[in-house]
């Protein structure tokens, strides 16, 4: 089975198709260049500089997610900063399938943000003079009650993102926009309402993603991402749960997509707890390829919720398998 945008058969994950340094260009670019979801102001920003502490490097704003993911690809950034999931709206379409559509990208970096949103409007606006509200579909959704009460009858208008609903009423396309106080201020606006989430400490998961490269070390307390294509038989879907429960491995996360190729045929997006690293990690990835129809890896990296991934169980332990894999050997030169 093809998948869109993805690989065709025989090239299966994949052949990057990157553009090559020529030579007699320097070995490493600088400074550093992060592509974001902008513009300045958004929530992706903030994260971006939670995620990347030092202070060189070059921070280009993108209008979209597609975007900031497509200058990565194309060698105009070296990394982009762009929203994954969050714990009341579930995860960004954009970036689920930008991560899966095009050469392949990986994770090297979480970030997990508490996210608060004022509504803002130009100074001297008043509640009764809004008619209109924008804000990006994640923010929409995060405070729609709150805004019902606040604006009855006032439809919210989707923006590609906080800060660009909060610059568009700046310049006077709209009346009020759900946004960061930090965009609020940077665009010249006041708040009318703090804090108008329907659901107070909702976190939004944010990601590092760059071209594949050596991957992030183990640190003991890593996730792996990655999105599988399952056959289209009965029992595909167990069978690729069941290389994970085997091997004593959590997943974090699991949801389908549609693959957009024809309605019933999905792909499923998730995150396990581990380093592909790790013996039985990558023995369970190693598995996932040869059932599935394709398996996209989209990186190892340090988990970043604050939480300690479980115990594994002896048995699926480095020990175990590195002790299996010796014995094997053993057995395979007639020394058993
Ligand atoms: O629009 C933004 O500011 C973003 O960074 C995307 C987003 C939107 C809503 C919650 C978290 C992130």
């Amino acid at each position: 089975m093809a998948v869109p945008n993805l690989p065709g058969p025989g090239d299966r994950f994949s052949r990057p198709h990157y553009p090559r340094r020529m030579p007699g260009m320097p070995a490493t670019p600088s400074p550093t260049r992060f592509a974001y979801l902008g513009p300045e102001g958004t929530f992706t920003e903030a994260a971006l500089s939670r995620a990347i502490t030092a202070p060189e490097g070059r921070r280009d704003p993108h209008p979209s997610v597609a975007s900031a993911l497509a200058a990565v690809r194309s060698g105009d950034a070296d990394a982009a900063v762009v929203p994954l999931e969050n714990s009341v709206e579930g995860s960004v379409p954009a970036t689920m399938d930008g991560l899966v559509d095009g050469a392949p990208l990986v994770i090297t970096r979480e970030v997990f943000l508490e996210v608060a949103f004022v509504l803002a409007v130009r100074p001297g606006t008043t509640l009764a003079d809004i008619t209109s509200v924008a804000s990006h579909p994640h923010a929409l959704a995060q405070t729609a009650m709150r805004l019902a009460a606040l604006l009855p009858g006032v439809d919210p208008l989707p923006a590609t993102s906080t800060a660009a609903a909060a610059a568009a009423v700046a310049a006077g396309e709209v009346d009020a926009a759900v946004c960061a106080g930090i965009a609020a201020t940077r665009y010249g606006l006041q708040s009318l309402a703090d804090d108008v989430a329907d659901h107070a400490g909702a976190v939004t998961r944010f990601v590092l993603v760059s071209r594949p490269a050596p991957l992030p070390a183990r640190t003991g307390n890593d996730k792996t991402s990655l999105v599988a294509v399952v056959a289209d038989r009965t029992g595909a879907l167990l069978e690729l749960l069941e290389e994970f429960a085997v091997r004593d491995i959590s997943l974090t996360r699991i949801e389908s997509r549609p693959t957009r190729q024809r309605l019933g045929v999905y792909s499923f997006s998730l995150d396990c707890e581990g380093h592909v690293a790790d013996p039985r990690v990558g023995a369970a990835l190693a598995a996932l390829h040869r059932i599935c129809d394709d398996v996209r890896f989209l990186g190892s990296y340090p988990r970043a919720d604050g939480r300690q991934n479980r115990p594994v169980r002896p048995d699926s332990s480095d020990e175990a398998f590195a002790e299996a894999e010796g014995w094997l050997a053993r057995v395979r030169a007639g020394d058993a």
